[in-house]
């Protein structure tokens, strides 16, 4: 069973159509690097996977269910757009943000010594123990993702959707999250990562798709970086690849 399943998506916010036609899935262990220019529907296709938009035509389907109407949500752990760079005030302290996570795993109820084991444990994986009775605003950016990181594990999360995680976010944490998600992705954990820079995704991911509007692309890095979808999909001449990807296998096997 895939992890998600698109077909024949369309989708429109206005007359402009925003994606067409586009068909796409997420096998469990997947690192699926979801790329594209600027308003090519990146984040609107993660939101209809997510079940968060309906497609005006097509499926979308979740863990072998309707997007929409799953609701196994602690399945999955989304960092939606501009998390990294909340400006107002979080009165809530890592622990507690951490054990949010773990909530639906207790029935809602009281947790109990598992419960409390996992949490330690998810705060352990991510590095955000000795931060533990911090609040979530005294962190940076890089923390704060980890902490968000750190809630999916509590939750077991069998996904983790990630848009664009580490806007301002310092190059050395920056890459030192994306070594956090390979090692995760290793244990199993299906990851969409939406990215920017393709150097990244092609370093990180075992899959690529280069969408805008359709999907131009859908496979392995090396091919990407081959292909003549780069510039079907950002205009000819278009100069995006920044690292050789080649150099940077982090070892995942899918
Ligand atoms: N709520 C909305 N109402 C109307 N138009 C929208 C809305 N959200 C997004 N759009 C438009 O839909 C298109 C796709 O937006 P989307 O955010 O999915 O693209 P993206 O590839 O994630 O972009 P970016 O890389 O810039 O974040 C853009 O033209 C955007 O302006």
């Amino acid at each position: 069973m895939s992890v998600v399943e698109l077909e024949d998506v369309t989708f429109s916010y206005t007359e402009v159509p925003v994606l067409e036609g586009v068909d796409l899935s997420i096998e469990e262990g997947e690192f699926l690097g979801l790329v594209g220019p600027n308003g090519s529907g990146k984040s609107t296709l993660l939101r209809i996977a997510l079940g968060l938009e309906s497609p005006d035509s097509g499926t979308a389907e979740l863990f072998g269910e309707p997007a929409e109407a799953f609701d196994d949500g602690h399945r999955i752990g989304y960092v939606a757009q501009g998390t990294t760079s909340l400006d107002q005030s979080i009165p809530v302290t890592v622990s507690e943000a951490v054990t949010m996570g773990r909530f639906p795993h207790a029935g809602y109820g009281r947790l109990d010594a598992d419960d409390r084991d996992a949490v330690e444990d998810a705060m352990e994986t991510v590095g955000v123990s000795d931060l533990a009775s911090r609040k979530l605003d005294e962190l940076s950016g890089g923390q704060r993702q980890r902490v968000f990181i750190a809630r999916a594990l509590a939750c077991e999360a069998d996904l983790l959707a990630l848009d664009e995680p580490t806007v301002g976010v310092d190059a050395e944490s920056r890459d030192a999250f994306y070594d956090l998600l390979a090692e995760l992705n290793d244990r199993g954990i299906a990851i969409v990562l939406i990215e920017h820079d393709i150097g990244t995704v092609t370093e990180y991911a075992t899959t690529v798709a280069c969408i805008n509007q359709r999907v131009h692309y859908h496979g392995d890095p090396e091919g990407f970086a081959e292909s003549d979808a780069l510039a079907d999909a950002y205009g000819a001449g278009q100069r995006v690849l920044e690292h050789d990807h080649s150099a940077h296998d982090h070892g995942g096997d899918q």
